[in-house]
């Protein structure tokens, strides 16, 4: 993550997304999404525990393709920050292998693969827990000025 003061003034990062849909803690409707973080120098993971309901529902009883995409998608933007850098998703790709039940504890792991000047290429998997692999993921992440964010918003 870039020094604080490199952030618009007032606000640091963590206020400015307080209320991002995947990892908010106070996002009412958000997934508020919890990951622990590798930062080791060749392996940078991150990794949640989701266990969503009903109100993310697709096909019954199984979790809707859209929110399985913003589980990926949150997941390798976790990865960004211990790479130092502010980026957004440019480029999802999502290989949704076997439906992902509702009101089970799946395992959400993220990849850091390589990085190419701004860009950043991750991958993410979403694991049953006996083991089978229910949907596989890759981004291109875009590192970007921490201005830029600072002026989308309202
Ligand atoms: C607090 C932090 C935020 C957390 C966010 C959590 C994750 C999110 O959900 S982000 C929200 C969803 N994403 C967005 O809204 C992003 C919308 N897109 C944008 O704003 C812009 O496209 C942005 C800023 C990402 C990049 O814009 P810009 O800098 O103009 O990129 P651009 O110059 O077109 O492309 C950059 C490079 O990527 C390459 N590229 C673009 N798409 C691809 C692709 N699919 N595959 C490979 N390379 C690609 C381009 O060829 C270019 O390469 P080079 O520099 O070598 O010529």
């Amino acid at each position: 993550m870039p020094p604080e003061s490199h952030l618009p003034a007032g606000k640091t990062l963590d206020e400015q997304a307080s209320h991002c849909f995947g990892c908010s803690p106070i996002n009412p409707i958000g997934l508020q999404l919890t990951f622990t973080l590798t930062t080791e120098a060749e392996n940078i993971t991150a990794t949640a525990t989701v266990q969503l309901t009903r109100n993310h529902e697709g096909p019954p009883g199984y979790l809707h393709g859209g929110i399985i995409a913003t589980l990926m998608d949150e997941a390798m933007s976790k990865l960004n920050r211990p790479l130092n850098l502010i980026a957004m998703t440019r480029n999802l790709e999502v290989d949704y292998l076997r439906p992902c039940p509702i009101e089970t504890p799946l395992t959400l792991t993220a990849h850091h693969l390589h990085r190419e000047g701004r860009k950043l290429f991750h991958s993410a998997t979403l694991t049953h827990p006996d083991g089978t692999v229910l949907a596989t993921a890759k981004g291109l992440f875009l590192a970007i000025d921490p201005a830029l964010l600072n002026r989308r918003q309202p």
